[in-house]
């Protein structure tokens, strides 16, 4: 047993396998899960649905203690609503994944996120694994364990383009993919209010050459080896 419910962040660019890793490590281990994206993308849909200019920072920072924004931590059936409404699926649409980086880039929008994601890892009785871009450096810095995934940018769009394709034909090619994912990490990276970051404290995993299971493996085993460390008088 360790001395308290573990906390695990992970954090690195888009299509690294942040989100698959965080599910399987957290079903695994039993423990909580977080994905602090799909806040940003939820905050995001509700200012498009709102015909909030996206593009103008006072707007959207006027309105951002509006939604309502709940997520379920279950990681084997993860939830996400806005002001009660399921909305696991628009969240991903591409109109929302080409506004997302403006309106997460919003200081007012990051604190009410950021509070928001503090409380729900405070309260996980088994702990959780929160996966982002700032968790590591702004949202939880005293996590137990923090692990950056990067993998080349051709991995990561072809990991993504995979996905899309399987939503059916009129998916964007894989160039267009690619194109995308390298303009947002641009956009998540060059932002002035936590930027996506690797945590000086944090251990890094290039996941180019990894099948997710041994990504799964090399977490878990980080893990094992922080509670290890925490028992230890
Ligand atoms: N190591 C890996 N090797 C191959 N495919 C992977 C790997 N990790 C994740 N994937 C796949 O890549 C896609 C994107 O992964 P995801 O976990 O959503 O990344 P992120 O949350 O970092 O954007 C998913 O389809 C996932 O199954
Ligand atoms: N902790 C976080 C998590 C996500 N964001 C922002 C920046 C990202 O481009 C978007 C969407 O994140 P998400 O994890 O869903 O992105 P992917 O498409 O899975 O790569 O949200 C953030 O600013 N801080």
């Amino acid at each position: 047993m360790s001395a308290h419910p573990v906390i695990v962040a992970i954090d690195g660019p888009s299509g690294t396998g942040k989100s698959s890793t965080s599910k399987a490590v957290a079903a695994r281990l039993g423990m909580g899960y977080l994905d602090t994206g799909a806040q940003y993308r939820a905050i995001t849909w509700w200012m498009l649905s709102n015909g909030v200019d996206v593009n103008d920072p006072a707007a959207v920072a006027a309105v951002s203690g509006k939604p309502d924004i709940v997520s379920g931590t279950d990681p084997l059936a993860p939830t996400i609503t806005v002001d009660g409404t399921d909305v696991a699926g628009p969240i991903r649409t591409p109109e929302v994944t080409g506004a997302v980086s403006a309106v997460s880039a919003v200081p007012a929008v990051r604190t009410r996120i950021t509070e928001l994601q503090r409380t729900i890892a405070a309260d996980a009785p088994g702990g959780i694994v929160v996966e982002g871009r700032d968790i590591g450096t702004t949202v939880l810095p005293d996590a137990d364990v923090k692990i950056f995934l990067t993998a080349a940018p051709e991995a990561r769009a072809a990991r993504r383009s995979g996905e899309l394709k399987a939503t059916g034909p009129g998916a964007p090619d894989l160039a267009a993919t690619r194109e995308a994912l390298i303009k947002r990490d641009a956009a998540d990276s060059g932002r002035k209010t936590s930027p996506l970051a690797k945590a000086g404290d944090a251990t890094e995993m290039d996941t180019t050459e990894l099948t997710l299971e041994q990504v799964i493996s090399c977490v878990i085993s980080v893990i094992e080896d922080a509670e290890r460390k925490q028992r230890l008088p």
